[in-house]
C-alpha cells in the first residue's frame, strides 16, 4: 500500500470548499486493505470517493489489530475511519456470524444524538452485509424494547455509557463474551460528564468476562483468538483521557495528523508513534496537559470574537442574525447557549418578537425580526422532540438552531455555515468542538465568540492553545442597520449601549417580553438559570467569569427585562441556599449527567 500523503487529491465538492488539501489523502479505500463491498458502499451510500488524512491514517492501523489513540481535528471523518475496519474484519468471518453469537463491537459514545448518528451511519455501511446487525442502547429509550434486540442479538452495538452498565449488570440475555472491539468516540467527553466511574465499571465487566469466555461454534472460537482491541477517539486529548487510556489501552498506537504523523506514514520504514509504557500518554516527549494541548482546528475556519457589553448583548445576538441571514438567507447556524432555560426564552423570542424600525404609519405591519425557520435542542427536551430537531436540522437547508452544548461534541449537521457561542465555552476544549460543527470536511465556516469586557482574558486562554481569534467590527455593524427608515451616521463615536439602534430595540424587546406574562417568565427563569451557570464555573476560569464583577440589572436586560426583579433575586438566593444545603447533604455527588444540558 502506497501512500502519497502531500500529493492530496481534490475530492468533488460542490460548495465553495477551501480545504479539502488539507483533508483528503491521495489513495483509494481500497488501497487501506477494506474489502470491495465494502468501498462500494462507501462510495454508494455516503457519497465517499476517497478517504480522508485521518481515515487513511488509521484504517489499516485499526485493521492490524492494535489499541489506537486517534487525535484528529473536528468534522475530518473520524467515525468511518473506526467503522470500516470493524465491519470489514466482521464481514470476512467465515463462516458468517450469526446475531446469536452476540455483540462483537461496542461503540461509547457520550449524547443520546451521537448516539443516533452513529447508529444511522453503520445502517446505511451495512446495508449490503445484512447479517451484521447493527443497534443502539441509551438512556431515556424504552429498556424493555432494548433487552429484547439485546436478546435476538446485536452485532455493532453503539451505547451510551449509562445504560449500557444497566444492561450489562441487568439483561441476562446480552451476550457479549464475543466483544473484539471497544471504541470510545469523544473519549474525553464522556469522561467529563462523569462516566469515569461508569467506565471502569464496565470495563471490569466486560474484561472480567472475556477471560471467563468460552468459544462457541466455530465463528465464536475464530473471533475469541483475536485479542480485545480498543480505540479511543477525539479531537481533543488531555490529561483526562490519560486515565481513560491507562485503564483501556495496551501499547497503543497514536493517531493524528500533525507533521510527525505524516512522516511516518510517508516513510514507510518508519515506526508508528507510541506511547512508551508510562502511566501518562506523551506526546512530543511531553505529557499531554490540558493547559499546554495545541488543539487542532479545521484550517479554513474563520474564528473571530465580539466584544459586547452584558445589557446590550440580545440586541446584539439579534443584529448579528439578522444581518447573517439577510446577507444569506438559505444557510445554517448555530447558537450556543449555557442552560436549557435561556434556550427556551430565545427561541420563543426570536419566534414571536416583531418590530417595525421605520415610524408607524396605519399602512405599515410589523413583521418577525428573524426570518428564519428556528429550532431548538437540550437536554430537558423530550426525546422524540430532541430526534426530531436533530433530523430537521440535519436536512433543512436554511435554519437556524439554538442549543446547549448537547449539540456541541461529534454532531455532524451539513453545511452549518456559523457558529455563534452566545454564552461563553468554559473550557477551551468545549471552545474547540462548538466551533467544529462547521468548516467540516474542508467546507468553510466561520465562529464567532461573544465576550463581555471583563471577560476577554479567556481569550489569552485560547491563544495557549494555538487558537487565534480576530475581533468583529461591531459598530460597523450596528451603523449599518436602518432606523425610522434611514441609516445612522455617528459623527462622533458612540458607545454601543447608547447606539441608537440598539436603545431602540431593547426597549420593543422589553415591551415584547413584558405584556406577556409567560413570555416574563421565561425571561426570568433563563436570568436565574444563566446566573447559576456563571457561577458554577471551574478552575481558572472562576477568576474570568465572576458574578461580583456583573451588573445583574445589565444582565436582565440581556433578558430583555426592564429590571432585576425583587422575586428573581429572592428566588435565585432561595435556590442557591437550597443547593448548598443539598450538596452538603448528598456528600457532593458530582456526576453532571449530559441529558440535564
Ligand atoms: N472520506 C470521506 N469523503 C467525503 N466525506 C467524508 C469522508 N469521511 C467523512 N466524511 C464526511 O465528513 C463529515 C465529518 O465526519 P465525522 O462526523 O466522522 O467527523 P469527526 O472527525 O468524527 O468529527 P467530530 O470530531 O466533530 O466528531 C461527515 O459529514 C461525513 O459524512
Amino acid at each position: 500500500m502506497e501512500l502519497n500523503l502531500n500529493k492530496k487529491k481534490k475530492q468533488k465538492t460542490e460548495n465553495s470548499s477551501t480545504g479539502n488539501s488539507e483533508v483528503f489523502a491521495s489513495c483509494s479505500f481500497e488501497s487501506l486493505g477494506l474489502h470491495t463491498t465494502l468501498c462500494e458502499q462507501l462510495k454508494e451510500r455516503l457519497g465517499f470517493e476517497a478517504p480522508t488524512l485521518v481515515q487513511a491514517q488509521a484504517i489499516p492501523v485499526i485493521l492490524s489489530g492494535r489499541h489506537v489513540l486517534v487525535n484528529a481535528a473536528t468534522g475530518t471523518g473520524k467515525t468511518v475511519a473506526y467503522l470500516a475496519p470493524v465491519i470489514h474484519q466482521l464481514q470476512k468471518c467465515d463462516p458468517r456470524i450469526q446475531r446469536s453469537d452476540g455483540t462483537f463491537a461496542l461503540v461509547l459514545v457520550p449524547t443520546h444524538e451521537l448516539c443516533m448518528q452513529v447508529y444511522e451511519i453503520l445502517q446505511k455501511l451495512l446495508h449490503r452485509f445484512h447479517w451484521i446487525v447493527p443497534g443502539y442502547i441509551m438512556g431515556g429509550e424504552s429498556r424493555n424494547k432494548e433487552k429484547a434486540r439485546l436478546r435476538k442479538g446485536i452485532s455493532i452495538l453503539v451505547a451510551t455509557p449509562g445504560r449500557l452498565l444497566d444492561h450489562l449488570k441487568n439483561t441476562s440475555s446480552f451476550s457479549y463474551t464475543n466483544l473484539r472491539w471497544i471504541i470510545f468516540d469523544e473519549a474525553d467527553r464522556i469522561l467529563e460528564l462523569g462516566y469515569g466511574k461508569e467506565i471502569e465499571d464496565i470495563l471490569n465487566i466486560l474484561g472480567s468476562k472475556q477471560q471467563k469466555s468460552v468459544g462457541k461454534g466455530n465463528t465464536t472460537s475464530q473471533i475469541s483468538e483475536v485479542q480485545r482491541q480498543n480505540v479511543l477517539l477525539s479531537a481533543t486529548l488531555n490529561e483526562k483521557v490519560n486515565h481513560l487510556a491507562e485503564i483501556s489501552l495496551d501499547n497503543p498506537v497514536m493517531v493524528g495528523l500533525d507533521k510527525k504523523i505524516e512522516l511516518q506514514l510517508t516513510h514507510q520504514d518508519s515506526k508508528p508513534m507510541e506511547f512508551n509504557g508510562n502511566d501518562i500518554l506523551e506526546k512530543d516527549g511531553k505529557p499531554l496537559s490540558s493547559s499546554t494541548e495545541e488543539y487542532k482546528l479545521p484550517a479554513q475556519l474563520l474564528q473571530r470574537y465580539i466584544k459586547v457589553p452584558c445589557g446590550s448583548r440580545l440586541v446584539v445576538l439579534l443584529a448579528i442574525l439578522k444581518h447573517l441571514f439577510e446577507k444569506e438567507p438559505s444557510q445554517k447556524v448555530v447558537v450556543f447557549f449555557s442552560t436549557c432555560d435561556a434556550v427556551d426564552f430565545h427561541y420563543s423570542l426570536v419566534s414571536g418578537f416583531q418590530w417595525l424600525s421605520r415610524q408607524q404609519s396605519d399602512t405599515d405591519v410589523k413583521q418577525l425580526f428573524l426570518k428564519c425557520n428556528t429550532l431548538r435542542l437540550h437536554g430537558n427536551m423530550n426525546h422524540e422532540d430532541r430526534r426530531t430537531t436533530f433530523h430537521a436540522f440535519k436536512t433543512e437547508k436554511s435554519a437556524l438552531l439554538l442549543s446547549t452544548d448537547v449539540a456541541a461534541r461529534g454532531l455532524d449537521f451539513p453545511k452549518v455555515r456559523c457558529i455563534i457561542q452566545y454564552d461563553p465555552p468554559g473550557e477551551a476544549t468545549e471552545y474547540v468542538h462548538r466551533v467544529g460543527r462547521t468548516a467540516r470536511i474542508g467546507e468553510k465556516g466561520d465562529s464567532l465568540l461573544f465576550l463581555q469586557p471583563v471577560e476577554t482574558d479567556y481569550l489569552p486562554g485560547l491563544e495557549k492553545h494555538g487558537v487565534m481569534l480576530t475581533e468583529y467590527p461591531l459598530q460597523k455593524l450596528l451603523d449599518s442597520f436602518p432606523l425610522f427608515g434611514m441609516r445612522y451616521h455617528p459623527k462622533n463615536f458612540v458607545s454601543v449601549d447608547t447606539h441608537p439602534w440598539v436603545v431602540s430595540l431593547q426597549k420593543a424587546l422589553e415591551s415584547f417580553t413584558s405584556s406577556e406574562l409567560k413570555m416574563k417568565k421565561m425571561a426570568q427563569n433563563a436570568f436565574c438559570s444563566w446566573v447559576r451557570a456563571y457561577t458554577a464555573h471551574r478552575g481558572e476560569l472562576k477568576g474570568i467569569f465572576m458574578v461580583k464583577k456583573l451588573h445583574l440589572g445589565h444582565v436582565a436586560r440581556s433578558f430583555a427585562l426592564k429590571e432585576q426583579p425583587s422575586l428573581v433575586n429572592k428566588s435565585l438566593q432561595k435556590q442557591t441556599k437550597k443547593r448548598m444545603r443539598d450538596q452538603k447533604q448528598k456528600n457532593v455527588s458530582k456526576k453532571r449527567k449530559v441529558g440535564k444540558r
